[in-house]
């Protein structure tokens, strides 16, 4: 038998209700389907305000959906079950701080009802993974962020989760630190852990994850990976190589609808080049360039960054609220 899903979400939704009698409505999650398969590091990507940690927490079982269903590893969102099964590290854990790394863990460990030794032989494999054997009993007041980030991650995995929800787990932190994290999720994917991550920086992001939903205003805009999103972005850069290119190609492009600049690579050949470039638009620019009596080497589309396809999906709206 397949084993199910990590993450199961199908036409989620949620209204929060606000104000006095509850008559003020914000649509936060508008009918949003994804799917996190198991064994893969799944990327929650979106603007401020998209929706990203109401589907953490109803994934979580903090928040109740409206409608929709969301299960994780074949179990309901929010079931004793699924919460087993489960590490999170939410932004900016704060570890209280009389703790060393050692005894943090101890109480987190003892809330998660693990008994003292299962606590002590995890705490001894998890400070070695996350690099603080050797400052296990130094107090976490004198910790970088990255240790602290880096407990943090131990925190979420103690009790073993197959799924880890990570919120901005590299937030705030420097290269090294970013670094450092990134090699641990690519270490629990190597262990077979499904890793579901929230985070702003798009360029780690991308090294670090199979697939992505880019969200906005409470629905996805797109899902999969870097590939598929790069196939279903009409808004590639395109770049033409030309020669005899008029002088007034700029405005005879703008006629056709085409905004492009054009840059000089030796006495005969020119570069044009159309940032958002979706198929039509080339057409358009071909046509315009030929009728202008410019000659056409070459064409290359551009391979665009996830931050470029981000760009290109999340075009800022205003805020919307029922
Ligand atoms: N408890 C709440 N009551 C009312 N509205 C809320 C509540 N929590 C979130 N919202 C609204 O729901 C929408 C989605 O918010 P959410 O925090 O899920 O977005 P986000 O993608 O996590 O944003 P950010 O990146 O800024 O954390 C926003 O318009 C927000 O104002």
């Amino acid at each position: 038998m397949d084993s199910p899903l990590a993450i199961d979400i199908q036409d989620l939704r949620k209204t929060y209700r606000e104000g006095i009698f509850r008559k003020r409505r914000q649509q936060a999650l508008r009918g949003v389907s994804l799917d996190v398969r198991p064994g893969e590091v799944f990327g929650l990507l979106g603007p401020n305000g998209a929706g990203k940690t109401t589907m953490i927490k109803i994934l979580l079982g903090i928040v109740h959906k409206s409608s929709g269903t969301a299960s994780l590893l074949g179990h309901a969102a929010g079931s004793q079950i699924s919460r087993s099964r489960v590490g999170y590290l939410p932004e900016n854990l704060r570890v209280a701080r009389h703790h060393t790394a050692r005894t943090a863990l101890n109480f987190y460990g003892r809330l998660s009802r693990m008994s003292t030794q299962q606590i002590a032989r995890r705490s001894d494999e998890l400070l070695e993974l996350v690099g603080l054997r050797h400052r296990d009993r130094e107090s976490v007041r004198g910790f970088s962020k990255g240790m602290g980030q880096r407990l943090g991650l131990a925190q979420a995995l103690l009790h073993d989760p197959d799924l880890l929800i990570l919120d901005e787990p590299t937030d705030g932190l420097d290269p090294l630190g970013r670094s450092q994290v990134r090699d641990i999720i690519n270490q629990l994917k190597g262990q077979g852990k499904t890793i579901f991550l929230n985070s702003h920086i798009l360029q780690e992001v991308e090294t670090i994850c199979d697939r992505f939903a880019i969200l906005a205003q409470g629905e996805v805009r797109a899902i999969g990976s870097i590939d598929d999103l790069r196939g279903t972005n009409a808004e590639t850069a395109a770049t033409l190589i030309v020669s005899h290119l008029p002088s007034d190609a700029i405005e005879k492009l703008a006629q056709a609808d085409v905004t492009a600049t054009t840059e000089t690579i030796n006495p005969d050949l020119q570069r044009v080049l159309i940032d958002r470039c979706p198929q039509a638009d080339l057409d358009r620019a071909v046509d315009a360039l030929r009728a202008a009596g410019a000659s056409i080497h070459q064409i290359q589309r551009g391979t665009s960054t996830l931050e470029q396809i981000f760009l290109s999906l999340v075009q800022p709206q205003p805020p919307e609220s029922l």
